[in-house]
């Protein structure tokens, strides 16, 4: 084994279970110091407010996709960190949903300086039970996910029958035989399994991806898709707010695939944050609000076909 820092790419589609996976592995005692660095599509900063900081130190890059306009940031952050070398242990990469994993795990192998000092430890996939079935056959990023992994975490089980998870995992199985697969409810599964796995196998990519090593990797987003931010600056009134977010993703949910935000709620000390991934959502009161610090509301939808007025003027309308 070599001293360079061990790096772990951890993707997988938009509402899989990344940020919970990491606030996992960040949670447990586990003795070492990490670096996270969380790339999210959307204008608006959330998942970072999501992860749960105790020592690690959270590295933001919002301003496109991780695998295209922003692959210069990876590179950038990662030179900063590996000149800091011994201060951390490893390096965490958490992708957007709709990144493909390929550029990301390019970095390692094409830019010397990133090379020289860190390494590719694997590529961890977390992948939605529910969901992934029907992503396979509209989002192509889905499927490179799945393909690149070295470790699959098939995430969600208890919102999927026996049968249904059986029918998933040989979808997954179809794609890429090779992976360690871990069945898991809300990414439960012992941290040995995801970081330090040594697990990614150079020579596997090439056969699936057989210019990986050259530059040029062009990865075209799917252009339908929509990345809705609205902030309001002030508190929202949670009687206009639950009904209007619950209706929204009932009515819209198909389209919806993903969505999360922030939101201050009159006399509640801390932030109200709700997520969801099609009509599923789940929402609760979380952290409180810093003193100084702005009380805004801010919310992000992503997904097609979404009607980004109505979606805007329905949020700034409930406005406490
Ligand atoms: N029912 C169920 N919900 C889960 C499970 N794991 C995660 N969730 C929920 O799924 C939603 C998405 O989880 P995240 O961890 O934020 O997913 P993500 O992959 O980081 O999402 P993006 O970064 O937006 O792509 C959250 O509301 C989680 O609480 C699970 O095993 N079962």
């Amino acid at each position: 084994m070599t001293d360079k820092i061990p790096v772990t790419v951890l993707t997988g589609y938009l509402g899989a279970g990344k940020t919970t996976l990491l606030n996992r592995i960040l949670t447990e005692p586990h003795g070492k110091r990490y670096a996270v660095i969380v790339n999210e599509f959307g204008e608006i900063g959330i998942d970072n407010e999501l992860v749960v900081g105790a020592d690690e130190e959270v590295f933001e890059m919002n301003n496109g996709c991780i695998c295209c306009t922003v692959r210069g940031d990876l590179i950038r952050i990662l030179d900063g960190l590996m000149k800091r070398k011994g201060k951390f242990d490893a390096i965490i990469v958490e992708t957007t949903g709709l990144a493909d994993p390929a550029p990301v795990a390019q970095t390692f192998f094409m830019d010397q300086d990133v090379s020289d000092a860190a390494r590719l430890d694997a590529v961890v996939t977390v992948a939605d039970a529910k969901w992934l079935s029907d992503r396979l056959k509209d989002a192509p990023e889905a499927k490179n996910q799945i393909a690149f992994a070295d470790v699959i975490i098939l995430n969600k089980i208890d919102l999927v029958t026996a049968d249904e998870l059986a029918e998933v995992e040989a979808r997954i199985r179809a794609i890429n035989p090779y992976a360690r697969l871990h069945r898991t409810q809300n990414c439960s599964l012992p941290i040995a399994e995801v970081l330090d796995r040594n697990a990614f196998d150079l020579d596997r990519i090439i056969e699936i991806e057989p210019d990986f090593l050259e530059e040029g990797h062009h990865h075209h987003h799917d252009e339908e898709m929509q990345s809705i931010s609205v902030k309001l600056d002030g508190e929202v009134d949670p009687e206009k707010f639950m009904p209007w977010i619950s209706n929204l993703t009932q009515v819209e949910g198909p389209n919806i695939l993903r969505c999360k935000g922030i939101v201050a709620f009159p006399d509640e000390p801390k932030r109200f944050v709700f997520q969801g991934v099609h009509m599923i959502l789940d929402g609760d009161v979380q952290g409180d609000w810093k003193p100084g610090e702005k009380r805004s509301s801010r919310v992000v939808f992503i997904g097609r076909d979404l009607n980004e007025k109505a979606i805007k003027e329905g949020f700034l309308a409930t406005a406490a």
